[in-house]
């Protein structure tokens, strides 16, 4: 099962999702409570080893402010949420980063439509940390695809069951407040992730 965690700004919490076994964690480079600017996100990814993937979070930004944003903090790959078209994926191809496509339950669920690496089906409000009806989409995007959206240590294991994806991610559910991540529950969620069998 892969793990990504999400919206991560201090450099304790870097190390706790890298010590946990995270595949991927992420820095949020567009309007959240964790918003970081991507000089810290560079300052950040600079102590996390090469196994593990390092995603800068966009939303409605122009390709030429993603391309700017990733290539000024140094990651590996970029998402991008929400209506973004299939042409800002294309533009953004030759920078030779992994590309995320991620939204709600209503996007195109086939993985690799916009010439994405890997699909994020995600609750209607990103970083909401709202859980919302996870089977609705098993056995639909089929491939490289992560569940998202209100999962948490204790009901990661449900969800994986209900959906079966390939991967999780997860924000809110590793935090004791806005953008205040916890690294007993990041611990505890990998644990519970990699614990899950898919039902
Ligand atoms: O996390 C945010 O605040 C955020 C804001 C705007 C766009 C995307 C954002 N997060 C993207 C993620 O990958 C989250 O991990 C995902 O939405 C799940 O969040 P949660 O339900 O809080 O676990």
């Amino acid at each position: 099962m892969y793990v990504k965690i999400c919206g991560l700004r201090e450099p304790e919490h870097v190390a706790a999702a890298v010590e946990a076994g995270a595949d991927a964690i992420g820095f949020v480079l567009t309007r959240s409570p964790r918003r970081i600017t991507p000089e810290r996100a560079r300052e950040l990814a600079a102590a996390v080893p090469g196994h593990v993937l390092t995603v800068a979070v966009f939303a409605g930004e122009s390709p030429e402010q993603v391309r700017a944003a990733a290539l000024e903090s140094g990651v590996r790959a970029v998402q991008l949420h929400g209506d973004h078209p299939h042409g800002d994926f294309l533009a953004l191809r030759d920078l030779g980063l992994t590309l995320v496509r991620a939204g709600g339950a209503g996007v195109d669920l086939r993985c690799g439509a916009y010439d994405e690496d890997l699909l994020i089906v995600d609750a209607p409000r990103p970083g909401s940390g709202e859980p919302w009806d996870w089977a609705a989409v098993r056995g639909r995007p089929v491939g490289r695809w992560m569940l998202a959206g209100g999962l948490d240590p204790s009901n990661v294991a449900e969800a994986i069951a209900a959906a079966r994806p390939w991967g999780v991610d997860v924000s809110s559910g590793v935090e004791t407040g806005p953008g205040v991540k916890d690294a007993g529950l990041i611990k505890d969620f990998v644990a519970a992730a990699r614990g899950a069998v898919a039902g």
